[in-house]
């Protein structure tokens, strides 16, 4: 049966990118959201069978429309990891001879600040939803914009390429998730497991202890961000990456002893991590 797989579109996102290097044509039946979140949600009703979305760059950092989803709204397992070098191009309409405002997801703008300050200095940066709905805006105006996105999104949409290459540095890449419903099926091969968590922010060492458990049984860890908690000022949870999977009697032994000493917590699985390469 094919799957149907939701993501950030409309068509033309890097969403789209992960998405079609992931499934065959026959293998999936692609349904674009207009939001992350609805993209996330609508794996939660079952509308969709998988969600990919992005969860963090290398340059702007978290997506935390994603974290705080998964964290708060809905209760879903990570089931892989993908990782995409991301190269941005300025895009516009034939002949456009001024630029007022430049459109884009703000992670996108965000990635192309400097540059974008040097070549139009005078131009509005405008968030939008996606690259991709950018580059649909730009196609349907007076010609005064240009947005930040894909050379595939400029295809798509009829768009020129006034520069490209654009992002502030060429280290630029962004990792995506897939989202389901169950845990992931495999978990051969390089792996990562992923918990949120709030600790008793009032007690002294209360990180410390809980970065204790991971430390003693020799647990790697890649990653930890803090993001609110949502019940009051100054309280918080923690996202860990864990380098592997809980078959490993260690990284189960951690998570165990973590569940214990904390105030709640959500275990997103272990999944299998890709990167592509371009
Ligand atoms: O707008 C897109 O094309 C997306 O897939 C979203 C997104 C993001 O939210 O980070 C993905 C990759 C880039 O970092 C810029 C935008």
């Amino acid at each position: 049966m094919t799957r149907t797989v939701g993501y950030l579109g409309p068509q033309g996102t890097y969403c789209e990118e992960i998405v079609l290097s992931l499934y065959g044509k026959e293998e999936a039946c692609l349904k674009p959201f207009a939001g992350i979140d609805a993209a996330i949600r609508a794996v939660a009703t079952g509308e969709v069978d998988e969600g990919i979305v992005p969860v963090e760059n290398s340059l702007e950092g978290s997506v935390n429309i994603t974290l705080d989803t998964i964290a708060h709204d809905v209760n879903l397992y990570i089931t892989k990891e993908v990782v995409l070098p991301v190269r941005h191009n300025l895009l516009a309409k034939k002949g456009c001879q001024e630029i007022a405002a430049i459109v884009s997801h703000p992670q996108a703008l965000a990635q192309c600040r400097k540059t974008l300050g040097i070549l139009y200095p005078e131009a509005k940066l405008k968030p939008v939803e996606s690259t991709a709905e950018a580059a649909r805006i730009v196609a349907a105006s007076d010609g005064l914009y240009a947005a930040v996105g894909s050379l595939k999104a400029g295809e798509i949409y009829g768009l020129t390429v006034l520069a490209a290459d654009i992002q502030d540095n060429n280290a630029n890449s962004t990792r995506f998730i897939g989202l389901e419903r169950k845990q992931a099926s495999s978990t051969t091969g390089k792996c990562k497991t992923t918990l949120v968590c709030q600790i008793n922010g009032e007690r002294p060492g209360s990180l410390y202890n809980i970065l204790e458990e991971f430390a003693k049984r020799e647990v790697n860890l890649t990653r930890i961000e803090s993001r609110p908690a949502r019940t009051g000022l100054g309280m918080y949870i923690f996202f860990f990456d864990i380098e592997g999977s809980t078959a490993e009697s260690n990284i189960a032994a951690a998570i165990s002893a973590v569940e214990e000493k904390c105030l709640w917590y959500k275990n997103f699985g272990s999944y299998p991590v890709y990167t592509i390469n371009k």
